[in-house]
């Protein structure tokens, strides 16, 4: 079975609401594919869609090439981690798990071994329903991982993990690609994302707005904005805007030029006999690349909730 996760098309509707509006992704075997999007962009309704829990009103959605729905024992193709809350309280951890993996005809074994893995050993006898958010989210971790699959979606995995389970989670998802697995991990952070995901997924008002690498991202956000630092402002101004670039002052005597090259931008004030120096490309952090993506959907939200809808 190969470990890929497809999602063709989706759409879907809860009454008035727009959830998904043809999302189309492919999560490949080997990677952390980052899923970020600001609220309510179609994250969770996705992944639920995948895992068979709502119904697309169309599109496809497949795992390994078959329907999740279609698969006899689910927890050995696709482990997932959806809602840390939605655990039985009064069960403990070690038979939370054991319950799972009987239902898939999994080995008590293999129960032990995940619990070691996310750190819950000591806590395994203890009832779920007492345990912290973080700790929940170690549970359901655990759950995903016990089946031993070839692919793994994770929504919002670091919710409520203290700063040591946040780089042990990292540690963990990229080790978990290194072994050939499909890693798809949600957020509504890009920093929660950045250093984890090797792929990006970004999504807005239920369509994906770029499907690329980090470094694209950064680089496609950057392109062709150029700062430089110069004593005469307005001739500059001038000048580039005669050549086809938008100016933008920055400070006193740094102003910020975009939809030129930076060797046009030279050229044309050289031509223009403008003094100027420290000509750099504006480099744009991953956060602001991701801002300038999801804006309208943001905005588009922001509208929709003044108008009281
Ligand atoms: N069961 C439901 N009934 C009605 N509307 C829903 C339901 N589930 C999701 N929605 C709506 O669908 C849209 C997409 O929600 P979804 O939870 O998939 O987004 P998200 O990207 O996961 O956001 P978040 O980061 O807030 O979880 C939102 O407008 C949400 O209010």
């Amino acid at each position: 079975m190969h470990a890929t996760i497809e999602v063709h098309g989706l759409r879907k509707r809860f009454g008035q609401t727009v959830a998904l509006d043809g999302m189309s992704f492919t999560v490949s075997p080997g990677h952390v594919t980052g899923f970020v999007g600001p609220n309510g962009a179609g994250k969770s309704t996705t992944m639920r869609v995948i895992l068979g829990l709502d119904a697309a009103d169309e599109g496809t959605a497949l795992v390994g090439g078959r329907p999740y729905r279609s698969l006899r024992t689910p927890l050995t193709h696709v482990g997932a981690l959806l809602d840390a809350a939605a655990l039985q309280p009064s069960r403990t951890a070690r038979n939370h798990l054991l319950w799972l993996a009987h239902s898939q005809g999994l080995p008590a074994g293999r129960v032990d071994e995940v619990l070691e893995q996310v750190g819950l050993r000591s806590a395994a006898r203890r009832r779920a329903g007492g345990f912290s958010l973080g700790m929940r989210q170690r549970l359901g971790i655990a759950a995903a991982l016990l089946g031993d699959p070839p692919m793994l979606m994770l929504d919002e995995p670091v919710n409520g993990l203290d700063p040591e389970g946040i780089v042990w989670i990292r540690g963990l998802l990229r080790s978990l690609a290194a072994q050939g697995r499909a890693v798809l991990v949600s957020s509504h952070l890009m920093s929660e994302v950045e250093d984890t995901a090797d792929r990006l997924v970004v999504v807005g008002r239920g369509r994906v707005v770029a499907d690329t690498t980090v470094a694209e991202l950064i680089a496609a956000a950057s392109r062709d904005r150029v700062r430089l630092r110069t004593t005469a402002r307005e001739h500059a101004t001038m000048v580039l805007s005669q050549a086809g670039a938008t100016v933008a002052g920055a400070d006193r005597d740094v102003i910020t030029v975009s939809g030129l090259a930076a060797e046009r931008v030279v050229a044309a004030l050289t031509a223009g006999a403008v003094p100027f120096s420290e000509v750099a490309a504006d480099r744009v952090t991953l956060e602001q690349a991701y801002m300038e993506l999801t804006r309208n959907a943001v905005e588009f939200r922001a509208a929709d909730a003044e108008a009281g809808r």
